[in-house]
C-alpha cells in the first residue's frame, strides 16, 4: 500500500473542538491491570487509529469510553461534557467488534437491523414511519447496500454484513463513529473499499471516527493520527510523525519479533 499517499494531520486539529476526551485512564480486570494512565483525544473532523497487539487494551479502553466499563482511575468526556452528564449518545455510533461475526441464522432483514439503530430515537415499540424508513434507505445508500434491503442479514458476506453494521450506526446521523476491529475475516479488496468509506463520511458528513486496528499499514495510511497502545500510550501523534519514527515505537510496544512484520505491513 506503500504507493497511497501519506496523509497528514490537517493543521486544525489542534485546535478542533475535542469530541472525546480520555484522561489518565486506568483499570483492571479483578486485580490484572489492563490499562495503565491512558489519555487520548479525538477531534472533531479527525480519523485516529488505535493501535496495538492482541490483548493490549484496545476493546477495553472502547468500553470504558461508552460508559460500558468504569474505569479505576481517570476521566472521559463527550462533547465536553463528563460521561456521568452526558446523555446524547445518538450523537455517537459504535460498531463492536462482534459485527462481523452475526448469527448467520438470524432472521432479520438488511433494511430491519439497519432500522434497529433507530430505537433510540423511536421507542422499542413504534413502527418506522415513512421519515425514518427514508433514514434507513440513504444510510444503506451511503454504504452502498441499498440493493441488499430485502436480503436476510445471514445471508451476505462478511464485508456486506461490516457494511450494514455501520449503515445501523449511521442512522441516527452521529457525529462520531467508534469501530472496533471491523476488518476482521474480511479479504483486501473489501478492506480498501472499507477505507475509502471511512474517508467519504469524514469528508462528507464530516464524522470524527476512532478506529481500532490491527493494520499499521492501513491506519498508518488512511488515518489521519495514530495512537499506539499496550496497556499505557507509546504512541500519540499524526501518521506522517509515526511513519518517521515506528521502527522504534513498534521495538518498545510491540517487543523485537513484530519489526519484520511492520517492515511488510508498512512497506518499507
Ligand atoms: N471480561 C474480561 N475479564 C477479564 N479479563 C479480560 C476481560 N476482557 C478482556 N480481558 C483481558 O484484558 C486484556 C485486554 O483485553 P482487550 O480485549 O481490551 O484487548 P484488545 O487490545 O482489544 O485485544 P485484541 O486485539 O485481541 O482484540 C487481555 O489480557 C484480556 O485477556
Amino acid at each position: 500500500m506503500s504507493h497511497l499517499e501519506v496523509r497528514t494531520v490537517p493543521p486544525t486539529f489542534g485546535k478542533a473542538e475535542p469530541v472525546l476526551e480520555l484522561r489518565g485512564i486506568t483499570f483492571a480486570y479483578d486485580r490484572i491491570p489492563v490499562l495503565e494512565d491512558v489519555s487520548l483525544t479525538l477531534h472533531r473532523g479527525e480519523l485516529l487509529g488505535l493501535v496495538g497487539p492482541n490483548g493490549s487494551g484496545k476493546s477495553t479502553l472502547v468500553r470504558i469510553a461508552l460508559g460500558l466499563l468504569r474505569p479505576d482511575a481517570g476521566s472521559v468526556a463527550w462533547f465536553g461534557l463528563p460521561l456521568e452528564k452526558f446523555r446524547a449518545w445518538s450523537r455517537v455510533g459504535y460498531v463492536s467488534q462482534k459485527a462481523a461475526s452475526f448469527n448467520l441464522g438470524f432472521p432479520a432483514s438488511v433494511e430491519e437491523v439497519v432500522t434497529m439503530g433507530l430505537t433510540g430515537k423511536l421507542g422499542l415499540f413504534r413502527l418506522p414511519g415513512r421519515r425514518e424508513r427514508e433514514k434507513v434507505r440513504e444510510a444503506l445508500e451511503t454504504v452502498g447496500m441499498a440493493d441488499f434491503a430485502d436480503r436476510p442479514i445471514g445471508r451476505l458476506s462478511g464485508g456486506q454484513q461490516q457494511r450494514v453494521f455501520i449503515a445501523r450506526a449511521l442512522v441516527s446521523d452521529p457525529e462520531v463513529l467508534i469501530l472496533d476491529e471491523p476488518t476482521v475475516g474480511v479479504d483486501v479488496r473489501s478492506e480498501a473499499e472499507f477505507y475509502a468509506l471511512l474517508e467519504k463520511l469524514n469528508r462528507e458528513r464530516k464524522l470524527s471516527i476512532l478506529l481500532v486496528s490491527h493494520d499499521l499499514g492501513a491506519v498508518s495510511e488512511r488515518m489521519h493520527t495514530v495512537v499506539v497502545l499496550n496497556r499505557r500510550v507509546f504512541f500519540a501523534g499524526s501518521t506522517a510523525d509515526f511513519r518517521a519514527r515506528w521502527e522504534s515505537v513498534l521495538r518498545e510496544a510491540y517487543g523485537e519479533l513484530m519489526v519484520p512484520v511492520a517492515h511488510r505491513a508498512l512497506g518499507s
